[in-house]
């Protein structure tokens, strides 16, 4: 049997059509993933982004074996294939205490998974990767430098007016348009602020110029890639060395009371920095003396208690990633999530059987990511209050205490077999609800 090209499997991965039209807006990992899904499942989708061009900014960003699987997945391995280059190839985590320096365990690295790869890297790269598989692979519509202003919908419909003033109908809109979203005031009738998560973040990533020419640094760039987290009270610090130890990034997560009605993301001061980490190992001070101040930001990480819910009234708008439940950075899983959402609302519309049937698709697709994602947004409080109230002495006692999570029901999760075989039993469950509901309303008024 001859073996088939990677275009000719990035063709054949399509199913049959389902005659099912889908807004996505924003192209952030979210609206991509679902809008890949969808073109993969049969559905006809287009996306609408206010970017006006693609840049590959920002720093580093992880996926957990749950996203590598929906990766891999795509194109027949293609995606995670252009990934794997990108990607950082360290052996272990050094999770350090934060004044000694002292190296109080050594997490082994997830071994490499063609199935379901971990996948570290560049933020910028990997959503390149990510947006020219959408763009110009699977051909889908990617309409830049729109910013949608306001969406509708009725029983039958739902669309997105441009700047411009078109409007533009679908089936269903998918709003991926991240943690500001607009898209939440028609799905929740009220506006819903970001709040200040007690916490900001000074994030770097730099060539290793000034890193390899001290001897005190060097050694951290010239064993090819490495790990290493400083853990203290109230703060942590992530440093990481890629490409093979040519580039360096590293996050600091500090506390910030900071008022969230302004922009988030600010240029950073090397010498605050310096300043935080007064009292720590001096090599992180060290390391962060090494950035080139330009390549510093400050984050100020926002965050939001759960939306009551995720579906608007009519059940044919949809927030998605993000938009509907952003996550601290300590659970690495917000852009994961953002992905198992794009895969289960695809699955769930396919499954529902057509246009008819896309607010009960929708419907479905709330109820079986609700509490998953709930318990997942948790693990990043947990992991963050593990790290910055660690107790040293019972570290000495069971130095496995201070590794970062890797839970099998977070890491093992198929979105889409889920999807799959719960489908069934969660629509039943709504009409069931539904009739329940119908039953306690007077003169048997019907419900949206
Ligand atoms: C410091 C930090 C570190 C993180 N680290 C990790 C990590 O290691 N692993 C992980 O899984 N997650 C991580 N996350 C979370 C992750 O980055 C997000 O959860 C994820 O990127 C969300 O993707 P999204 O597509 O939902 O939203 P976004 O990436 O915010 O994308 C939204 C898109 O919508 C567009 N848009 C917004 N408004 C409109 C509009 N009105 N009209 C049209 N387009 C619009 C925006 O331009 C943008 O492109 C981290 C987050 C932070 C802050």
């Amino acid at each position: 049997m001859g073996s088939i090209s990677p275009s000719d499997a990035i063709a054949a991965d399509r199913m049959a059509p389902t005659g099912i039209k889908v807004i996505v807006v924003g192209a952030g990992f979210g609206g991509l993933g679902a809008a890949i899904e969808c073109h993969r499942q049969g559905h006809d989708v287009e996306i609408y982004e206010a970017f006006p061009e693609l840049k590959t900014l920002g720093d580093i960003i992880s996926f957990m074996p749950n996203a590598g699987r929906i990766f891999a997945r795509w194109g027949a391995g293609e995606v995670t294939r252009r990934m794997r280059p990108l990607s950082i190839a360290h052996k272990g985590f050094n999770i350090r205490k934060y004044d000694t320096g002292e190296v109080a365990y050594h997490q082994l690295a997830n071994e490499y998974s063609a199935d379901a790869p971990t996948v570290n890297g560049h933020r910028g790269e990997l959503h390149e990767v990510v947006f020219e598989y959408a763009r110009t692979d699977l051909g889908i519509p990617i309409h830049l430098g729109n910013r949608i202003e306001e969406y509708f919908e009725d029983e039958a419909k739902a669309g997105i007016v441009l700047a411009d003033g078109r409007r533009i109908e679908a089936d269903v809109v998918i709003a991926s348009d991240g943690v500001r979203s607009k898209a939440r005031q028609i799905v929740l009738g009220y506006e819903d602020k970001p709040k200040s998560s007690g916490y900001a973040i000074w994030r770097a990533w730099f060539s290793n110029k000034d890193m390899v020419a001290d001897p005190e640094t060097a050694h951290f760039c010239n064993k090819g890639d490495t790990f290493n987290g400083w853990i203290g009270p109230n703060m942590h610090f992530l440093f990481s060395t890629i490409k093979n130890g040519s580039d360096c990034c590293w996050v600091l997560t500090h506390p910030d009371d900071h008022n969230i009605d302004e922009s988030w993301s600010f240029p950073g001061k090397l010498s605050e920095a310096i300043d935080a980490v007064k009292g720590w190992d001096p090599m992180v001070a060290r390391i962060i003396s090494k950035t080139p101040e330009s390549s510093l930001v400050d984050w100020k990480l926002v965050y939001r208690d759960p939306l009551p819910t995720w579906v608007s009234k009519h059940a044919r708008i949809l927030l998605l990633g993000d938009s509907a439940h952003p996550f601290l950075p300590t659970s690495a899983q917000g852009a994961t999530q953002a992905l198992e959402d794009g895969v289960d609302i695809a699955t769930c519309l396919r499954l529902g059987g057509g246009p008819a049937e896309v607010p009960t698709a929708v419907r479905a697709h709330e109820r079986i990511r609700y509490e998953r994602v709930k318990k997942v947004q948790k693990t990043g409080e947990s992991t963050r209050d593990m790290w910055h109230k660690t107790d040293w002495e019972a570290v000495k006692k069971n130095p496995e205490s201070i590794k970062f999570p890797r839970e099998d029901w977070v890491f093992k999760h198929d979105a889409r077999k889920h999807a799959e075989d719960v489908y069934e039993r969660t629509v039943r469950g709504i009409q069931q609800d539904l009739h329940e509901q119908q039953k306690q309303q007077p003169n048997g008024a019907s419900l949206p």
